[in-house]
């Protein structure tokens, strides 16, 4: 590390280099009230900049961290706090007015000059640290910490005015000033740095990824869900080793820590011993920020103030405040430990069979036991249920841990737990699965249980065989329906041109047998019974109960032997019966190349995997007023499927059969726009995935696109090699459709991808990719801007898609 940082041709210690000591050096041991305050940007600064008397820069900064050791002899800085006027310093050494004449006093400098001079971009008299070079100020707004009180405290300069707009701004190395993808942000102030700067800019992190001059603030509160969270910058620049250290530091050094009074729980702010006690229950909250909560002492409840509970905390905690009844804002008339519970609670108590009227008020302890006020009798247990528990956690409901008598029976484990494990939960994504029916959904659904699941149960197996062979019942009750009508259509006609007396020839289509009319269409007298049977049942709606019967038949899928494969699984419609809402977990396991810039340390390599919780939703129930998907609120994207082959299939609207058949691609539409207004899902990233494109593909060349309504202005670019190319043209344009009507309605970027759900590559890719855009979303406001990167290319025309689709890969990207 100390390699990396000290300028070429100086030579490393013997010492060993400690470099979690570097930044304890006092030289830089920057506090808040122990910082002298640097002179306000002002005209005379500016002046004695061109005199060639500089504050030293962040280079020199971290130099001087080193002088602890011999061959780095550098002269203390007059004024530690004077990095932030360095950046201004830099800003006008870039202006040609003030470009020369900075030959520098500053220590720092004089060593850099001779590594400057080999440098060709660097002119020969600009010291290292100064190496932007444009001709005119283009230095931008940066946000520097109020706190600070270093920086514009005077009117500004015209040349300090920013002159691009924010983002440009985030794109920047607040170092280097030149234009980084991958930055890594200071905690406290969020000042970016790239790859080649970081280091610099943060010495040796003993407080983790802070710059050298924000060591002891506290961090910005938005940045806490990030505390110790890996750093693929870090590790690339980093051993393993350092980088644990780094992020230990980070997560467990007090400054990074929340203060007491942060917490409002019950109303009243936590003393430090209430805190203590929080974060050393056996089961604390996690991922704590700053902000008000309610605690129910007798269940362990546990959540923000106003929300329903996220969390069963331990029991008998010792707060100042007492549970309030409005405190989760229910409005139910069902009371919990005195609290009015929230519907989603209402519905799991309904779920689980718990009988409560309104005004009822129950007594409900740690472990689910329940039993209303004043009766003293245990009615049950809530979570009882392995049912109770999956709509639990469908619903985003908390459900009780292990009881801790199977834990560690002495307390000092518990004592023992450190901040960072509460501060590490496991990490569950949730990805919600809807699309108009018959789009796929089912279908990668149970691409993502073949290709990333566990086997299918024994259970879950016998359910999908039933399912196919009722599937093929009803399909062959379609059949058998179709050929009475046409019977029928057949015989009228053939009566209607013969008259009664008139007898048919032989050989014409039609005849008799046993004084019945004939057509192509008819069938035997057992193969008409057994038509007339099932289509009685399937009129009667009872197909499931006969099925054991049915089942007796002659067609391998229907005999009680037959044991589905996963082809037969995949081709099958549905999931398992009934159909409504499916849920399976996994991992991705493999690194992307995606996203993953390849690295050879195996530290990233062994992050713990993130699990995916897949919801599949039926469409069905889906409108503008609809309940039940608020219980969704918190998934992590929503993924939408859509199948491009429907744009010329017409079907009936998804609520009610009475109105006229609707093009299928704009029920798909409706239904998107529908599922995108939600209020619940205003901040949730939205996947389109355009599936069925083997199906488009191949309708596309006979079926102008233009038959819906919607796709009418699509006029493609011909081309002479091959129908490829209008496919992919039908399929960017109509991801572009997508795309622009998702901004109008959000103004936010849709991520599309395609797929042929019935290969399963395909349906892996488009995990892999909503996986990386999790990641994107997660990432964007700290290391990545995602916005202005080729992941995202909304600000291109289609046109250009059109012209630069060669490659597949890329083109996904939209
Ligand atoms: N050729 C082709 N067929 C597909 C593709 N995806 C799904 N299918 C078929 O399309 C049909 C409908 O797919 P499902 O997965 O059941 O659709 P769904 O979204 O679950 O629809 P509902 O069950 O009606 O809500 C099934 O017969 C699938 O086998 C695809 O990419 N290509
Ligand atoms: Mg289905």
């Amino acid at each position: 590390m100390t390699r990396r940082i000290l300028p070429p041709g100086i030579s490393i210690p013997e010492a060993t280099v400690d470099v979690y000591g570097l930044s304890r050096v006092d030289a830089v041991n920057v506090s808040c009230n122990s910082i002298p305050t640097a002179e306000p940007i002002s005209e005379t600064h500016v002046h004695s900049v061109t005199n060639g008397t500089r504050t030293p820069g962040a280079a020199e900064l971290v130099l001087i961290s080193l002088s602890s050791f011999p061959a780095c002899h550098g002269s203390i800085p007059q004024s530690p706090g004077s990095l932030r006027s360095m950046e201004s310093v830099v800003s006008v050494s870039q202006n040609q007015d003030f470009s020369d004449g900075s030959r520098s006093r500053s220590p720092g400098s004089q060593r850099s000059s001779a590594s400057a001079q080999s440098s060709p971009r660097r002119p020969q008299n600009v010291p290292l640290g100064e190496v932007k070079r444009v001709p005119v100020v283009t230095f931008e707004n940066v946000k520097y910490p109020e706190s600070n009180g270093l920086f514009l405290e005077g009117p500004a300069l015209p040349e300090y005015v920013g002159v691009s707009k924010k983002e440009k701004t985030k794109r920047v190395c607040n170092r280097c000033w030149r234009k980084k993808w991958e930055r890594e942000s200071c905690l406290v102030c969020d000042a970016r740095y790239c790859s080649s700067c970081v280091l610099r800019a943060m010495g040796s992190m003993p407080e983790g990824r802070k710059c050298v001059q924000c060591i002891g603030q506290p961090i910005n509160e938005s940045k806490r869900s990030k505390l110790g969270k890996s750093s693929r910058m870090l590790s690339r620049l980093l051993s393993p080793l350092e980088v644990r250290q780094i992020l230990k530091g980070e997560k467990e050094c007090p400054a990074n820590q929340l203060m007491p009074e942060q917490l409002i729980v019950n109303g009243f702010p936590l003393r430090p011993e209430e805190m203590a006690d929080l974060l050393s229950c056996p089961l604390p909250p996690q991922r704590l920020k700053p902000g008000r909560y309610w605690y129910d002492k007798e269940s362990g409840l546990w959540g923000k103030t106003g929300e329903k509970p996220n969390r069963i905390i331990s029991s008998n905690l010792n707060f100042t405040g007492k549970l309030a009844s409005n405190s989760s804002n229910g409005n139910t008339r069902v009371y919990i430990n005195g609290r009015e519970i929230t519907k989603t609670e209402l519905r799991i108590l309904k779920f689980a069979n718990v009988q409560c009227p309104r005004d009822t008020h129950f007594w409900v302890y740690e472990d689910g036991r329940y039993e209303e006020e004043g009766q003293n009798n245990i009615k049950g247990k809530i979570w009882a249920s392995a049912l109770t528990r999956l709509a639990c956690s469908l619903f985003s409901l908390p459900i009780p841990r292990a009881s801790p008598s199977h834990g560690p029976r002495d307390d000092s484990p518990y004592l023992a737990r450190t901040v960072a494990e509460y501060l590490e939960p496991k990490r569950i994504q949730k990805l919600l699965l809807i699309g108009s029916p018959g789009s796929g959904t089912s279908t990668i659904f149970k691409q993502a249980k073949i290709l990333y699941g566990t086997k299918f149960s024994r259970e879950e197996l016998e359910h999908l065989k039933l399912m196919i062979q009722s599937n093929m019942y009803k399909y062959l009750s379609i059949l058998l329906e179709g050929r009475e009508r046409f019977e029928e259509e057949a015989l009228s006609s053939l009566n209607a041109k013969h008259s009664p007396n008139e007898h048919h020839s032989e050989g014409e289509a039609g005849g008799t047998e046993g004084g019945q009319s004939l057509s192509v269409y008819s069938i035997n007298g057992r193969l008409k019974q057994f038509s007339n049977w099932l289509l009685d049942i399937i009129a009667m709606g009872d197909l499931d109960a006969f099925f054991p019967a049915a089942t007796r038949g002659a067609i391998e899928v229907s005999s009680n032997e037959y044991e589905p494969t996963e082809k037969d699984i995949l081709y099958a419609e549905g999931i398992a019966q009934g159909n409504g809402l499916a849920f399976i977990e996994f991992s991705l396991e493999d690194h992307s190349p995606m996203s993953e810039t390849y690295t050879e340390n195996p530290d990233v390599y062994s992050q713990p995997l993130i699990r995916y919780q897949l919801l599949r939703v039926s469409a069905k129930g889906m409108h503008e007023s609809c309940k039940w998907v608020e219980m969704f609120e918190d998934v992590h994207v929503v993924v939408f499927c859509v199948a491009l082959s429907d744009y010329d299939q017409f079907g009936f609207p998804i609520h009610g059969n009475n109105k006229p058949l609707k093009n299928r691609m704009m029920q798909s539409r409706e239904l998107f726009e529908t599922t995108v207004r939600q209020p619940c899902f205003r901040d949730t990233p939205f996947v389109l995935v355009l599936n069925k494109y083997d199906l488009f593909e191949e309708k596309v060349s006979r079926v102008p696109l233009g038959l819906c309504e919607w796709f009418g202005n699509f006029s493609p670019v011909k081309m002479s090699h091959n129908n490829q190319s209008l496919a992919h043209q039908a399929y960017y344009y109509i991801a572009m459709k997508f795309k622009d009507l998702y901004s109008s309605l959000t103004h936010r970027k849709l991520f599309v991808w395609q797929a042929k759900a019935l290969d399963g590559a395909t349906v892996d890719e488009a995990f892999k990719y909503i996986r990386e855009v999790l990641r994107w979303e997660d990432e964007k406001d700290d290391n990545y801007v995602v916005e202005d990167s080729f992941y995202s290319t909304t600000e291109l025309s289609s046109s250009l898609f059109i012209r630069q689709d060669n490659n597949l890969r890329y083109a996904h990207y939209t």
